[in-house]
């Protein structure tokens, strides 16, 4: 089932972004007590089972929104402000090009706005100017990365420039730290962990001696991938409240454990069983990613139902689901770089001692998998608290798996697909 169509939040993302939102930093959202454990645990009421690879009817009825008389106005909101006579940078709103991995589930995505790509294009290079990211002969591969495409295809209910620019800034800087302490702009096993413990007090700030407090401060100047995060995470508190903050802290140092175990394996040229395999990448996961959706949405879900263990269930999901995507387009550019790179299909031919081609298939049907079980555990969830930010949460989510499949699908500067069909 490749493409099953239009998602039931993508093509329905009708949802209550204006009228359940507060476009504020989130406050005002009244805390909804509907949650425990035992209600989570009950299955949506009569709902029979889905067709193999069609969304979970209760998903696509639940995450569809409000409708009926009275409700036109309760869609997500769009850019509706005055056009923005951005400039278009090198890579910012080339027409879309890319074909979907044959067999792989997912929903296609509007074509993302291309006033606002621009405008996220122009405004991320300024900054990348300001906190003096990269040489310039990294600019192309910058602007090869189309992080404004990425970013306005991930967030499609983002009120406006400034709330997808924080979602921006972080993807870059996330990047950049992988880039350079981990992979082949400089990274390296050898250390990781020290740099990457230095570079997380950015997100997580030293609290400590006045004596020593300035060399701190000092530090996090002293290289693109601390300046960037320092930045990046400067202006997310500006959007967030504080528990939506605590909450990404808390996802990054969930990545940077994850970046930690690849680099262990690296350093012993241990390939590790799939599941092991599969624990280590929902930690090194685009996680971090989705899980701002409310901020960027400009509301917030509270933090006693982000923490419910069927939330962190679809959240796990989701990121797990996401990062597979990775893998495999990705599959040939990590193919082609020096040294063994870990990565699902490549885990599973050496494991489970099948051919590339076969390993590659199988690492399609694990994805597909982990996408179907998404889409059944926030259906669950959404029958289970039917509460509109838990909606609107579960929306953006989806929106977000569904905007990062886009983004690798037609990120031809960067990943191609094997000769496998
Ligand atoms: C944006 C973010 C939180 C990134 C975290 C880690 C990361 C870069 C990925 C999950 C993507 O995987 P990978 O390192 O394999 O990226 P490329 O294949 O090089 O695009
Ligand atoms: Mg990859």
């Amino acid at each position: 089932m490749p493409d099953p169509g239009p998602s039931p939040v993508q093509s329905s993302l009708p949802a209550a972004a204006a009228a359940f939102g507060t476009y504020g930093h989130g406050r005002g959202v009244e805390a909804v007590g509907c949650i425990r454990p035992e209600q989570l645990a009950v299955p949506a009421p009569a709902d029979p089972p889905a067709p193999a690879g069609a969304p979970h009817p209760a998903l696509e009825r639940l995450l569809r929104g409000p409708s009926g008389l009275g409700t036109a106005g309760l869609h997500l909101a769009r850019y509706e402000g005055p056009p923005l006579a951005a400039p278009e940078p090198a890579g910012a709103a080339e027409p879309a090009a890319g074909r979907p991995i044959p067999g792989l589930y997912h929903h296609p995505v509007p074509e993302p706005d291309p006033v606002r790509v621009a405008e996220i294009s122009r405004r991320i290079k300024e900054w990348a100017d300001e906190v003096d990211l990269y040489p310039p002969e990294w600019e192309d591969q910058f602007d090869g990365f189309c992080v404004g495409r990425y970013m306005v295809a991930c967030h499609p209910d983002a009120p406006d420039i400034d709330h997808l620019m924080l979602a921006t800034r972080l993807m870059v800087a996330e990047n950049v730290v992988d880039d350079c302490y981990c992979e082949d702009h400089g990274g390296s096993p050898v250390g990781l962990g020290g740099r990457l413990l230095l570079a997380h007090t950015a997100l997580d700030p030293l609290h400590t001696t006045t004596e020593y407090q300035p060399a701190w401060t000092e530090s996090l100047r002293s290289d693109a991938p601390r300046r960037a995060y320092r930045s990046a995470m400067e202006h997310l508190l500006q959007g967030a409240s504080p528990s939506q903050a605590d909450r990404f802290r808390h996802d990054m140092a969930r990545l940077h454990l994850g970046y930690l175990a690849e680099a262990a394996w690296a350093e012993t040229d241990y390939v590790p069983q799939v599941w092991e395999y599969l624990a280590m990448r929902q930690f090194n996961n685009f996680r971090p990613c989705p899980t701002i959706t409310d901020t960027v949405g400009g509301y917030e879900l509270p933090a006693d139902l982000h923490a419910q263990p069927a939330m962190q269930r679809v959240i796990a999901l989701a990121g797990n689901a996401t990062t597979i995507v990775n893998d495999l387009y990705s599959y040939t550019k990590e193919l082609a770089s020096p040294g063994r790179h870990l990565n699902l299909p490549v885990v599973i031919a050496e494991r489970e001692g099948v051919s590339v081609k076969e390993a590659y298939l199988k690492a399609v049907e694990v994805h597909n998998d982990l996408m179907h079980a998404f889409e059944a555990a926030a259906a669950e969830l959404a029958v289970s608290c039917p509460a509109p930010n838990v909606a609107r949460f579960l929306r953006g989510v989806a929106a977000w798996v569904d905007g990062n499949h886009y983004w690798h699908m037609t990120n031809t500067y960067r990943y191609s697909l094997p000769d496998f069909w």
